[in-house]
């Protein structure tokens, strides 16, 4: 499959480079405002290539992604230290209004993969100017705040990340909601196997961990000025779900007819990705709390996007 990448910078480049060395796409075409940039990064990755696949990696102007599958949207500003993701909003608004056009035009056939931030709001408003149905418009969403998790649970219980099941939801953003109630280690509750293996999950383990999940673009971009590598691996994963036609359970950003009291906002949860997009939603039994949390965080999403014109 041929996968374009709008957006050739950090995140853009992560990406373009995980799939490379995966080997899941057979073209990738970079496009950038700055096609000296857009260029730059193909070099580089081409020059991986020869050590892990045979993915033939371009750049080019928005006439390059005719024939791609997916393209992934990754153009925009990214946070300063201290900044959230919804301050972000307003500039990456005005750039998405000239680059889902020109994206449409060359590749009518595409599903959108949406990373720019905020992201979900940025799915909401690629839904709106591509007029493609909403399964074909995925935000990465919390596919990354998910694998933060995973990797923190795994590290307290000295479990490969990979053999836990646990999913954050809601906004990729600083109102996400962690699922505890419904996390599992193999076949058994979180708690059960924490307790089982002597690695209990106190309160203070619980704080520790939502603080670490919910806080870790802070922290990176106060040491890197960015992020990069998870949401990289985390885009070549639904790109590979959807080229393979995987129907993996993925914890992606697509529009979401209602939770709760609110309707038609684009957050994450667990959804069934394949060829066709994002198909199905599965909603994991959540405590109380954790229900209002997120019919919280759906209402923060909404309400900011409704502030938006589009
Ligand atoms: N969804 C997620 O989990 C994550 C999302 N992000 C977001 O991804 C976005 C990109 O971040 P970085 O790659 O670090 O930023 P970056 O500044 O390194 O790259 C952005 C690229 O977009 C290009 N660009 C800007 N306007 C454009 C336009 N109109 N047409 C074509 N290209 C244009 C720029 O030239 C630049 O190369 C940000 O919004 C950031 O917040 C970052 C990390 C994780
Ligand atoms: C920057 C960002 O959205 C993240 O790393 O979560």
């Amino acid at each position: 499959m041929k996968v374009g990448i709008v957006g050739a910078g950090m995140v853009g480049s992560a990406a373009g480079y995980a799939l490379a060395l995966q080997g899941t796409a057979s073209r990738i075409v970079f496009v950038d405002r700055s096609e000296k940039l857009a260029l730059a990064q193909a070099q580089d990755i081409a020059h991986a290539v020869p050590f892990a696949s045979a993915t033939q990696v371009d750049a080019g102007g928005y006439d390059a992604l005719t024939g791609a599958g997916i393209v992934i949207l990754a153009a925009g500003v990214s946070q300063k230290p201290g900044e959230t993701r919804l301050e972000l909003l307003g500039r990456n608004a005005v750039v998405f209004r000239e680059v889902i056009g020109a994206v449409r035009a060359q590749a009518p056939e595409a599903i959108l993969l949406v990373a720019t931030n905020p992201v979900d709001i940025m799915t909401q408003i690629s839904v709106a100017l591509s007029g493609l149905p909403p399964e074909r418009v995925i935000g990465s969403g919390t596919i990354l705040d998910t694998a933060r998790f995973r990797s923190l649970l795994g590290r307290h219980l000295g479990i490969a990340p990979r053999s836990v099941h646990a999913y954050v939801l809601g906004e990729h953003g600083d109102s996400e909601v962690l699922a505890w109630t419904s996390a599992r280690v193999g076949s058994v509750p979180l708690m059960s196997f924490a307790a089982q293996i002597g690695a209990p999950i106190t309160a203070e383990i619980r704080d520790r961990i939502d603080d670490g999940v919910r806080n870790a673009a802070y922290t990176i971009i106060d040491g890197k000025g960015a992020t990069w590598y998870g949401i990289g691996a985390g885009l070549a994963r639904i790109v590979a779900a959807i080229a393979a036609d995987e129907q993996a359970v993925l914890s992606v950003s697509v529009m979401t007819p209602e939770i709760g009291a609110v309707k038609d906002v684009a957050l994450s949860l667990p959804r069934i990705v394949g060829a066709r997009g994002a198909a199905a939603s599965l909603m994991p039994d959540l405590s109380p709390d954790e229900a209002t949390a997120l019919e919280r965080s759906a209402r923060l999403l909404k309400t900011t996007a409704d502030a938006v014109a589009f």
